[in-house]
């Protein structure tokens, strides 16, 4: 047994089957970042690297029951919110969080998969608004996502300024606008807006096709990172370092595009 206090972060989010993104992405991150996971499922995608064929959601109830046998039992230092899919869960979801003492709370705004799926209906964008993004910490859009949320087209580090204040403005204190989605100079470059400074987290590029899962294991790595102790701004830098890591990493299985590779670290020991 181990000794101590072990932390445990909780994701409330979809399930992959094909492996990539999803529950089965964050358990991953959690695993890696030596915290243990638990799970609130949402739903069932039937997905691989090519797509999504089919989508079937838990009921309210189902999803709200998880949290609570989590919560009662296990605790968590930790959550972070993945594919909610509808109005209702994120409902549901945002009572839960609402009624949690102290929680440190990292919202992934999943609305569309890399393949083109829809992930969120579009009437619960409203609801993704109002109710769970001003009890988030963090707020991790991509630039779709950024786009929807803010009412602003981004083709520019101004836009993207713009639209990170228009965010804040929702309520949550850390906006992060993920960078897969730009491009020239500003691609792969994350944007940070604290409602005084914006901040560049800067890697490198990797030049790989196979990206599946970035973004759910970026606010999973961020989730793990709170639960470790790390202030905001610093879970957001090291998750940023743990992606990057992991593309390069990619691993090129099925036909489309593949996950990234989360055991870096062990292939590193050789
Ligand atoms: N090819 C790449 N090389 C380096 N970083 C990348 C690459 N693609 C995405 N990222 C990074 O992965 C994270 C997820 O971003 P993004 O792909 O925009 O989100 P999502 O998966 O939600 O669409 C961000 O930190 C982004 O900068
Ligand atoms: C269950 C689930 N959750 C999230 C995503 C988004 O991930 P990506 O943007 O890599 O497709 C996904 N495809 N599936």
């Amino acid at each position: 047994m181990l000794p101590g206090n072990i932390p445990v972060a909780l994701t409330i989010a979809g399930s992959d089957s094909g492996g990539g993104a999803g529950i089965q992405a964050d358990l991953k991150t959690f695993a890696f970042h030596r915290v243990h996971g638990t799970v609130a499922l949402t739903c069932v995608t039937a997905q691989n690297t090519q797509g999504v064929t089919r989508v079937d959601a838990l009921t309210p109830e189902a999803v709200m029951a998880q949290i609570e046998a989590v919560q009662t039992d296990i605790g968590f230092d930790s959550l972070k919110t993945g594919m909610l899919l509808n109005a209702e869960i994120i409902d549901t979801v945002s009572q839960a969080i609402a009624a949690l003492p102290n929680p440190k709370v990292v919202v992934d705004p999943v609305m569309v998969s890399r393949t083109g799926a829809i992930l969120l209906e579009a009437e619960a964008i409203a609801a993704m608004q109002t109710q769970l993004i001003p009890l988030g910490q963090v707020l991790t859009p991509n630039r779709y996502e950024a786009e929807i949320l803010s009412g602003i087209s981004i083709h520019s580090e101004a836009d993207i300024h713009q639209a990170a204040q228009a965010i804040f403005r929702l309520g949550c204190p850390h906006v992060l606008i993920k960078g897969g989605g730009f491009s020239g100079e500003l691609r792969g470059i994350d944007f940070w807006y604290d409602g005084e400074r914006i901040l560049k987290l800067q890697t490198h590029w990797v030049n790989t096709p196979h990206t599946h899962g970035t973004g759910c294991s970026l606010s999973a790595a961020i989730a793990a990172n709170l639960a470790l102790g790390y202030a905001p701004g610093d879970a957001a830098q090291r998750a940023k370092d743990y992606v990057t890591c992991a593309l390069g990493s990619a691993l090129s299985i099925g036909q489309g595009q593949g996950p990234i590779g989360h055991w870096y670290p062990l292939l590193k020991q050789g």
